[in-house]
């Protein structure tokens, strides 16, 4: 595993939850839609207040998203599932793969190395994968690079989300690199693969997050408390 902590530290186990966040923020953060310098000052206080949740809520919290999800039916049809490896208090998706549920189906996570023009590719992962950091120190499962999948490869596409809103608008580490992924499909009529499920802490919720021409809205947002479906 290459000095990575196993999956079952970073699953870690039920503890007590000790905060519920709810975050203020101010009317011109929260409204103007393309000023870099909000959407900026935005994306680092979300982050801070993620990186300030204890050990003890991230396992609470990633154990209930769990249980949302499992109850959705795109998740009980879905195949080909990419989750991520979470950093910096991102919420856990990493419990779902241990659901019986999740007995059949195939899970991957996201790669930057081999990866082409800034897009994500998404490689097989399971509890034994041999993983490598990639250059923020995300592990990454190592495979060969005909084993990996485009976003169009898979049934369900979870995301990691800095914040949304109930429009299905995300704010995410900044890097575009899940908009540029998907920007060849997102024009498409009738799309079904795959769906995008952003995932978050439900304080990370805001009125409305900052639009920009390239974001491709999510179909359904999940956090601890809840899971909301976007009507288009
Ligand atoms: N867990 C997880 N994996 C993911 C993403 C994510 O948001 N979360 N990504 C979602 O796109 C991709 C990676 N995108 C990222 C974009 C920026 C940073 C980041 O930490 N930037 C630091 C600077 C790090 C450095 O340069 O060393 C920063 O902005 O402070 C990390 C990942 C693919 N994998
Ligand atoms: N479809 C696209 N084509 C070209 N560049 C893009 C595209 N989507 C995003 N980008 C570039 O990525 C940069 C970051 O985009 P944005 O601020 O929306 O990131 P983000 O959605 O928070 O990050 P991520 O998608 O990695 O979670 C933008 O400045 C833009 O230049």
């Amino acid at each position: 595993m290459c000095g990575f902590p196993p999956v079952h530290q970073v699953l870690g186990v039920a503890g007590r939850t000790t905060i519920a966040g709810g975050f203020l923020f101010s009317e011109t953060e929260t409204s103007d839609s393309s000023d870099p310098v909000s959407k900026g000052s935005l994306r680092r206080t979300m982050r801070q207040q993620r990186r300030t949740l204890s050990p003890q809520h991230l396992q609470q919290a990633a154990l209930a998203l769990s249980r949302q999800i499992l109850q959705l039916s795109h998740y009980k049809k879905a195949q080909r599932i990419a989750l991520y490896w979470p950093m910096q208090g991102e919420i856990n998706p990493l419990p779902l793969m241990y659901h019986r549920l999740s007995r059949h189906k195939q899970f991957y996570l996201p790669v930057l190395s081999g990866s082409f023009a800034q897009k994500l590719r998404f490689a097989p992962f399971h509890g034994e994968s041999r993983m490598r950091p990639n250059g923020f120190r995300i592990p990454e499962p190592q495979v060969a690079a005909d084993l990996l999948m485009t976003p169009q490869d898979l049934d369900l596409l979870i995301l990691p989300l800095v914040a949304f809103d109930t429009e299905g608008y995300r704010l995410g580490m900044g890097g575009g690199f899940y908009d540029r992924s998907l920007a060849s499909i997102s024009h498409r009529q009738h799309w079904q693969h795959p769906r995008l499920l952003g995932v978050g802490h439900a304080f990370q919720q805001l009125d409305r997050v900052p639009r920009e021409p390239w974001d491709v809205p999510l179909s359904i947002i999940c956090t601890d408390l809840a899971c909301h479906r976007i009507m288009v």
